[in-house]
């Protein structure tokens, strides 16, 4: 067997004896199998792990999906696991007509074993390839979806969609994980220049030494050359991402590109005319490390043409339930973690954490809990991790220690201090949706967050509360 670990092989029929005998011959040649005897059975196997390999009988007795509709849905849901049809004498056409729905074979019953293990053991090489595949392509990057409907997502992807119709050079800015690169990628997918490829530069990652010969490319003596990452990218968009971290160097060769649409390769002598997009992105000041002589100003003025603010986690804790439930699909499709809903609990916790790393961080959240949480059913409040960081845990800590040392009133003071801070920003401001959820009247609530000196004041397009420290001033609690 190729594998190294054993591979998972679900065995959807609804007679007893064939799903033993294929389970049987499969597990002696070392294959793990599971079982189901009807389609409610099957899709609830699949929704707890997805397996590497389905063996579907087509024929299926009391069951609300026959195995054509079992196979539409793995195909939809889970395109790289491949399905073998099990047939009877008399249905061939109906599994040739399933192998052209998507189908990987078919075996027909009563079935050669040899005949078994060989359709199997191909079928997995071509799982694990795909599979392969398929996180290569990750690591180029993954697909352009912008989730989330909240207001601040819904103004990013309207100042996106707006510039994607222009050529202008746009620079996002945001802090790390908030989704600029999917951000850029969205915006080039909605461009003229879709079709055309996407190109990535990290300057962060790349060695300052060889940055030109990557952007640019190298010509050898015999005239063959290396194509550079602004070739590649070729009637499309240059995503050059961590821009602040361009060696400066290199930053004035990019401004000549720029200005002229054109370059030479390392020691090459011909000028080679490039039509492209350039995005950048970036997580620092720039316009502090133009003071601090790190990056030109006049590259800066030429990327900057659309600045565009990707808003952090934490500005938009509405889109954390549609996020969550877009990594839940995701890592389903893509690692076979189990297809689990957010109970409501555990969604009232994750929208009054920190998120310092923003979506990144909650997408590691969601892998965890899926890889150690049960199986199935919602997901507990009691399954989340205490803290998404050490730091927020640090605070926590902290927070019992300064409480324990008070005396009762102080301490529900500040207790009920932190508290409301924590749903009035869960609910982005809004105080309406803050009362209903604390169980107070609205009026109350604007009394009690006067008395415990809480604001709310606009940051980032987002409303946030925050304890007003300035002495009658600073902003009023409103919705
Ligand atoms: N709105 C979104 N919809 C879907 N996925 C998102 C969204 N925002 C971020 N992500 C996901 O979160 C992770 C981090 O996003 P991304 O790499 O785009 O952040 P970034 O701001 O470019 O980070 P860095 O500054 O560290 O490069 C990725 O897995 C990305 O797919």
């Amino acid at each position: 067997m190729p594998e190294t670990a054993p591979s998972d092989i679900l065995i959807v029929d609804d007679e007893a004896d064939i799903r033993e005998l294929v389970a049987d011959i499969l597990e002696d040649e070392g294959h793990g199998t599971r079982t189901a005897a009807n389609s409610d059975a099957a899709m609830d196997q699949m929704n707890a792990r997805a397996p590497d390999l389905m063996v579907l009988d087509i024929w299926l007795k009391d069951s609300r999906m026959d195995g054509i509709e079992i196979l539409k849905t793995v195909k939809r849901d889970n395109p790289n696991v491949p399905v073998i049809i099990i047939s009877g004498h008399g249905n061939v056409e109906i599994a040739v007509a399933a192998v052209k729905q998507g189908a990987y074979d078919f075996i027909e019953k009563p079935f050669n074993i040899d005949k078994l293990l060989m359709t199997v053991n191909r079928a997995l090489e071509t799982s694990r390839l795909r599979r392969e595949n398929a996180a290569l392509r990750g690591q180029e990057g993954e697909q352009a979806e912008l989730i989330g409907a909240g207001a601040a997502m819904r103004g990013l992807r309207q100042s996106l969609d707006r510039v994607a119709r222009s050529n202008g050079r746009v620079l996002l800015s945001g802090p790390p994980g908030s989704g600029k690169d999917v951000a850029a990628r969205y915006l080039h997918g909605q461009s003229d220049r879709a079709t055309k490829p996407f190109v990535v530069v990290n300057s962060a990652t790349i060695e300052p030494e060889r940055m030109e010969e990557v952007l640019f490319g190298v010509e050898h003596e015999d005239r063959a050359h290396d194509k550079g990452l602004f070739e590649r990218a070729h009637g499309g968009t240059l995503f050059i991402d961590e821009v602040a971290d361009m060696p400066v160097g290199t930053q004035s060769k990019i401004l000549r590109v720029l200005v002229d649409q054109a370059f030479t390769r390392i020691n090459g002598a011909d000028t080679v005319r490039v039509d492209v997009r350039v995005v950048s992105a970036t997580n620092k000041d720039l316009k502090r490390e133009i003071e601090e002589g790190r990056f030109r100003q006049d590259l800066y003025h030429r990327l900057n043409v659309v600045p565009i603010e990707v808003p952090g986690l934490d500005s938009r804790r509405d889109d954390i339930p549609e996020l969550f439930k877009h990594f839940v699909d995701v890592l389903h499709k893509e690692q076979g973690l189990p297809r689990r809903d957010l109970s409501e609990d555990a969604i009232a916790i994750l929208q009054t954490l920190p998120w310092p790393g923003h979506v990144r961080q909650l997408r590691n959240m969601v892998e965890r809990v899926l890889i150690l949480g049960a199986d199935s059913g919602p997901i507990a409040a009691s399954e989340l991790p205490q803290e998404p960081d050490a730091s927020a845990g640090d605070n926590r800590d902290q927070l019992s220690a300064a409480l324990a040392g008070l005396p009762l009133r102080e301490a529900r003071e500040v207790f009920e201090r932190e508290y409301l801070i924590a749903q009035i920003n869960r609910f982005s401001g809004n105080i309406s949706r803050t009362a209903n959820f604390v169980g107070m009247e609205r009026s109350a609530l604007h009394r009690k967050l006067k008395s415990l000196g809480i604001v709310t004041l606009s940051r980032g397009g987002a409303r946030m509360a925050t304890v007003d420290d300035v002495e009658d001033g600073g902003g009023d609690a409103e919705e």
